[in-house]
């Protein structure tokens, strides 16, 4: 059965933020995937993100998200998941996949220095040239798309209860 919520979107979009709100309105449980990771690992993101490099953090993001194994929860996912295909797959089969939509605008303003924040960029990507990359990974993913530009983070949990309620009917 599709109990769950999984939210995706761009890092700094409010998956975490959002997610445990909603959680909390729901009355559901709440998973943030980036802390099971750092519990696993016994390091911060950025630590495992330095020593095994990109492709290392994937497979270790695409592992614990793979087995992230819940009923009736919220679960946000780190914002690079959408290229773990059977994370994914995972997430598809046990609940709705809803996309936090922000402008690319918002996103920078949002994260000054990506590094530091632990996104996983390639050498040499910009955040823009990964905004773009990822926008196609989250429309061919999401059930529910909830645009943020311009909401404050109360609008934006009130149109995420609004979209899902009625995608349950
Ligand atoms: N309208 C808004 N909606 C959501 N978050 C907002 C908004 N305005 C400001 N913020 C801030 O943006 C940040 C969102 O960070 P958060 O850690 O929730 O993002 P995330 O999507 O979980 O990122 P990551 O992919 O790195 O896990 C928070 O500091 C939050 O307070
Ligand atoms: O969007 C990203 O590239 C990431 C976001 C974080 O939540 C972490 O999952 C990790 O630091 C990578
Ligand atoms: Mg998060």
């Amino acid at each position: 059965m599709k109990s769950n919520l999984i939210f995706i979107g761009m890092p700094a979009v409010g998956k975490s933020t959002v997610g445990v709100v909603v959680a909390k309105r729901l009355g559901m449980q709440f998973v943030d995937t980036d802390l099971l990771i750092q519990e696993q690992e016994k390091k911060l993101l950025r630590e495992i993100i330095e020593e095994v490099g990109e492709e290392g953090f994937l497979k270790i993001e695409n592992q614990v998200n793979k087995s992230v194994n819940v009923e009736n929860s919220v679960i946000s996912p780190g914002g690079s998941v959408i290229y773990c295909e059977e994370a994914m797959q995972h997430f598809k089969d046990i609940g709705i996949v809803v996309y936090l939509q922000a402008s690319y605008q918002t996103i920078k303003r949002r994260i000054r220095n990506p590094k530091k924040r632990g996104v996983v960029l390639r050498e040499g990507q910009t955040l823009r040239s990964l905004y773009n990359e990822r926008v196609k990974y989250f429309e061919k993913y999401a059930d529910i798309v909830v645009c943020e530009d311009r909401c404050r983070i109360e609008e934006t949990i009130e149109n995420v209860l609004d979209k899902i309620a009625k995608c349950k009917k």
